[in-house]
């Protein structure tokens, strides 16, 4: 396919989830990060009545494209305790069947979740290359965001949860470097076996622990989140948005909830037309 053919499917994709889940009074609204979200921000921007809306990045490249547009950006930490992002858009790595997501092809996976956990609904916007059904079928390896002085112990570790060769990621131009995050830490890059989903577990498809093998997403995630030294692992997965919004609507925005796994993910596809997955749990 031609880069052409990506970047209609992308601007597609984009056009109808905002058509969909932009609401043009909002007032808060999150950004990510990559190339797909480009023409998220233009559709916003065509869409938008609200005169105040401001827009809260993932990190530099977010912050870069919402000004570019001529929008405004706020600092997710400049949002009072209890205010809500009306709506997150953001792109993915790859997307499984339970719409749990791989992210941090762009190194944003931190901010990124930060983002997705605070909106009351969280929407990926992707093209056909994405749309998988379990992770770990197209995209090599899990992101993982780590601190700079941990890299060694928690490259051991990776390899004793089974993932064969997990790398530091370097710039484009290795002699610069490992490449540096906006929170100045360091990125690896894991590649483990396509990971499982509940229903392989429950089907004896793998244990899905990683005791003879088999990693099912949330657990991976999990042991992964575990290690010391690392920040955030970039497996989007846990609840979806409307579970995570229950829980907020009782509890108020102080529950800590894993409301990180998009409640759609729309994907253009190579003929032109508009996929949607949409979460039933
Ligand atoms: O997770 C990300 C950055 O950390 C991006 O959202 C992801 O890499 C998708 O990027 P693109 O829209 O360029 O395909």
């Amino acid at each position: 396919m031609t880069d052409a053919t990506i970047e209609s499917a992308k601007r597609a994709a984009a056009k109808q989830a905002v058509a969909d889940y932009f609401d043009p009074t909002a007032s808060n609204v999150g950004i990510g990060s990559g190339t797909t979200i480009v023409y998220v921000v233009d559709a916003i921007k065509e869409t938008s009545t609200n005169p105040a809306i401001r827009f809260v990045p993932t990190g530099y490249q977010s912050r870069q494209v919402i000004i570019k547009a001529g929008l405004t950006p706020i600092a997710f930490d400049s949002l009072p305790e209890d205010v809500l992002l009306d709506v997150a858009f953001d792109g993915a790595d790859e997307v499984d069947l339970e719409l749990n997501c791989i992210k941090g092809g762009g190194a944003c996976l931190f901010q990124e979740k930060l983002v997705a956990e605070r909106a009351r609904k969280f929407v990926c916007v992707a093209d056909y290359r994405k749309k998988q059904d379990r992770l770990l079928t197209n995209w090599p390896t899990i992101p993982i965001e780590v601190a700079p002085i941990s890299v060694p112990t928690v490259l051991r570790s990776l390899r004793t949860l089974g993932s064969t060769k997990p790398e530091l990621r370097t710039t484009l131009l290795e002699k610069s470097g490992p490449l540096k995050t906006d929170q100045d830490f360091f990125i690896i890059d894991a590649p483990f076996d396509k990971l499982l989903i509940a229903e392989d577990v429950e089907a004896g498809k793998g244990k899905g622990d990683g005791s003879d093998g088999t990693w099912e997403v949330n657990k991976l995630s999990a042991a992964i989140k575990g290690l010391t030294g690392v920040l955030e692992v970039g497996i989007f997965s846990g609840l979806n948005g409307p579970d995570a919004e229950a829980l907020r609507s009782t509890d108020g925005v102080k529950t800590v909830t894993s409301g990180q796994k998009p409640v759609a993910v729309y994907f253009g596809m190579a003929d032109g037309s508009v996929e949607v997955r949409t979460a039933t749990k």
